[in-house]
């Protein structure tokens, strides 16, 4: 996560510790006031990808792109319609609950808001805890690894028999990593981490994520909407519009020579830290809001907003093929790479 090196200077990765293809998530469409179903929407539609092992991939998009479902089928809070989760070789996306035990303790969740995420009748103890105890410590080895925990994300041991309203949010957000990491594991889905957080609590939940990759070798799926976070955060980013990744690849190359003109016009409303830089960038503003993941579009689902649409984007629906872990990709009929470009 915070390693410095460009990622043509890593070592090439070996087999990835998660392999998502063809995931599809389909949601009944909603009731209407006849009482007869909508069309059905399509939260996720075909999303594919590869994290390394302790690398971190970003997943950033509008709100309703289909971050959430994702992350939450990869861990199975949601069973996927279609498509395989294969995690350190298993295919874990079609196991039952009971098949699915030994290894969820490898795959674990943070969540965006954490009072909401921690239950308000629990002790700090009990909350962290539990994932231990549904694997079957004793409740002093749960409470002893809680305590240990605590120290681990800067809290106070002595605290741990309180209640999540006595801590801040940004100490909430840190008894839900302590949480997260009970059960020692692999891949942590961070979904929205920081996001309800003030912004001066975000930088140092962001340094503790990162110290904590560092000394566990996680790997990290780093869902957000705030690209600015998910710059310094991850290793390589993939971008999803209505339910789709449409450009993948190494974060440099992704914010320094973005392809998809979507990518590209969520990357010019990030602000500069130069005023100068600033004033003189180009923002390219995109028109109305995303539509229904109920009705997508014809052809590329981007088309109706994207400045540079041509007939054929009306017309058929620009694939993107994972061709390796290290994929680097823009589902787009006229991808913008400058030539010049880093
Ligand atoms: N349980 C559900 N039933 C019906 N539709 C759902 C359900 N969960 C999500 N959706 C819809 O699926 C789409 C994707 O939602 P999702 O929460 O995954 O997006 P997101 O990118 O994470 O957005 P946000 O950043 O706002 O959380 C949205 O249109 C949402 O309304």
């Amino acid at each position: 996560m915070t390693a410095p090196t460009p990622s043509a200077a890593r070592p090439a990765r070996a087999e990835p510790l998660l392999s998502v293809r063809d995931l599809v998530k389909t949601f009944p469409g909603k009731r209407g006031r006849a009482g007869r179903a909508g069309a059905p929407i399509r939260a996720v539609d075909g999303v594919s990808f590869d994290v390394g092992k302790g690398e971190t991939l970003g997943l950033v998009g509008e709100s309703g792109c289909g971050k959430s479902t994702t992350g939450r089928m990869i861990v199975r809070l949601l069973d996927p319609t279609s498509g395989t989760v294969t995690f350190d070789g298993t295919e874990i996306g079609g196991l039952s609950q009971a098949e699915l035990r030994p290894h969820r303790r490898h795959l674990q969740m943070v969540f965006q808001d954490p009072y909401s995420s921690l239950n308000p009748r629990q002790t700090v103890a009990r909350i962290i805890s539990e994932p231990l105890l549904i694997q079957g410590a004793s409740a002093a080895d749960a409470r002893k690894r809680a305590a240990g925990l605590m120290e681990l994300v800067g809290l106070i041991p002595e605290h741990i028999d309180r209640y999540p309203h006595e801590f801040s949010g940004g100490q909430a957000q840190r008894i839900g990593i302590a949480r997260s990491l009970a059960t020692s594991p692999r891949l942590v889905i961070a979904d929205e981490p920081v996001s309800a957080l003030d912004v001066s609590i975000q930088a140092q939940v962001v340094n503790l994520m990162e110290r904590l990759q560092q000394e566990l070798g996680l790997a990290y799926v780093f869902i957000a909407h705030d690209l600015s976070v998910v710059k310094r955060v991850c290793d390589r980013v993939a971008v999803m519009y209505l339910g789709r990744i449409v450009e993948i690849g190494a974060k440099e190359e992704v914010y320094g020579n973005p392809a998809h003109p979507y990518t590209r016009a969520l990357l010019s409303a990030v602000p500069l830290p130069d005023p100068a830089a600033e004033r003189a960038r180009e923002r390219i503003v995109l028109l109305g809001d995303p539509p229904s993941p109920a009705n997508p579009p014809s052809g590329c689902t981007f088309h109706p907003r994207c400045p540079k649409a041509q007939e054929l984007c009306r017309t058929e629906r620009p694939l993107l093929r994972i061709t390796g872990p290290g994929a680097r990709e823009a589902a787009c009929h006229f991808p913008e790479v400058a030539q010049n470009a880093t």
